[in-house]
């Protein structure tokens, strides 16, 4: 199905019957990808005494629970509630689902013992003015998909870089980590914050989508993003993002 979009005066040609899926499912398993110290995520049939919601077990369908965090089990997109007192839901600060986006892939640089991204590494690379930005770091193994990444002090985005992202003007902010900032980091959240302009001017239609995966086979530059979350009134929900090749 081929359709075309205009945004900004231009005009761009997607074939919605190939898209390029870059979430993480999430499973129940202890392969499952994880962050922040939790346990693997569940996924069981209801019980009511003997009866089991499996019908394997005599049931008439599957009836499971799913027990997980957005956080720390898969992709999953995140306002600026995320670090608020106040609430802010996810589901009422992401209202529109299509954008234009850049793909950049970025080797993280080493500062003492931290592995970061830089504003100008950032800068180097984005030449367009997109609405959404992803964020592919390397390596950039199909590891990625089952990383335990509790306690490995993973790269992350300086205050800088993320401060010259919002900058850019832009809303969408996607990074194949399990957050853009450094994950023991005293609460400082530099990154998120510079993002999101908080405190001084939040930007409530603004969002961190983290734990992508971007295959090597899908190369940097211009895609049109689908963004889809499930409908949770949290500061984060389960994402799945999608990129459509385009033709300008
Ligand atoms: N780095 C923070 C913790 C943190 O950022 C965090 C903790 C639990 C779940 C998600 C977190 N951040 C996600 O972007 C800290 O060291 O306090």
């Amino acid at each position: 199905m081929i359709t075309k979009l205009t945004h900004h005066n231009k005009t761009y040609t997607l074939d919605l019957s190939k898209p390029l899926d870059i979430s993480i499912p999430i499973r129940a398993s202890k392969e499952n990808v994880n962050a922040w110290y939790i346990p693997e995520p569940k996924i069981e049939p209801v019980r009511f005494g003997d009866w089991v919601g499996k019908v394997k077990e005599g049931a008439s369908t599957n009836f499971n629970n799913i027990l997980f965090n957005p956080h720390g089990h898969g992709t999953h997109t995140e306002c600026v509630g995320h670090i608020t007192k106040e609430f802010y839901s996810i589901h009422q600060s992401l209202t529109q689902f299509f954008f234009i986006a850049e793909l950049i892939t970025i080797t993280p640089i080493a500062i003492g013992e931290d592995q970061v991204i830089t504003k100008q590494q950032i800068e180097e690379q984005l030449h367009t003015n997109p609405e959404a930005l992803l964020l592919r770091t390397l390596p950039n193994t199909d590891a990625k998909c089952n990383q335990q990444y509790s306690n490995t002090n993973w790269p992350y985005l300086t205050e800088d870089a993320a401060l010259f992202i919002r900058e850019q003007g832009i809303q969408h902010l996607l990074i194949d980590l399990p957050s853009v900032d450094k994950e023991k980091d005293g609460g400082k959240l530099l990154a998120h914050k510079a993002f999101w302009d908080y405190p001084t001017n939040p930007r409530k239609g603004a969002t961190i989508t983290e734990m992508i995966f971007v295959a090597d086979r899908i190369s940097d530059g211009t895609y049109v993003l689908n963004l889809q979350i499930a409908s949770f009134e949290n500061d984060a929900s389960p994402s799945k993002p999608v990129l459509y090749t385009v033709e300008v």
